[in-house]
């Protein structure tokens, strides 16, 4: 198992925000704005979705982190920090109680 997290490929994305287009795929999605960044979201997506219809393991995984990596490239274009987002499933798991019940297991 990798130990490669979204903290370490959002903090990547946002060091290529200051490459060129040229050399860097994320700046080139960064320049065309958030609108583009968007529609690629969407189509990583669709393909994920199709991929986990079709219970392609592989395809499922590739997708995935194609639709990952999109998400926090719109998160970086909008200037939303995954930590905000973070925040947020951490305040929906305290809500529901299952963190008590997640460090009561350990
Ligand atoms: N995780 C990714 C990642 N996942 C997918 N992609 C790119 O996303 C693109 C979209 O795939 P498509 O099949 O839709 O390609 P396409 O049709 O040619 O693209 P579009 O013209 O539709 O935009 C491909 O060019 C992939 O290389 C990624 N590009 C970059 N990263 C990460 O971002 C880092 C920085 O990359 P650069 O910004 O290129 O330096 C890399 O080290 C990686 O960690």
């Amino acid at each position: 198992m990798s130990d490669f997290t979204l903290d370490d490929l959002a903090a990547i994305i946002a060091r290529r925000a200051e490459a060129s287009a040229e050399t860097s795929y994320t700046k080139s999605l960064l320049t065309a704005g958030p609108a583009r960044a968007a529609k690629k979201l969407g189509e990583e997506a669709v393909e994920t979705v199709i991929a986990a219809i079709e219970g392609d393991h592989a395809a499922l995984v590739s997708e995935s982190a194609d639709l990952l990596y999109h998400l926090l490239v719109v998160l970086q274009a909008r200037g939303v920090a995954l930590g905000e987002v973070l925040a947020e499933l951490e305040r929906r798991t305290r809500q529901s109680g299952h963190e008590e019940k997640a460090s009561r297991k350990a």
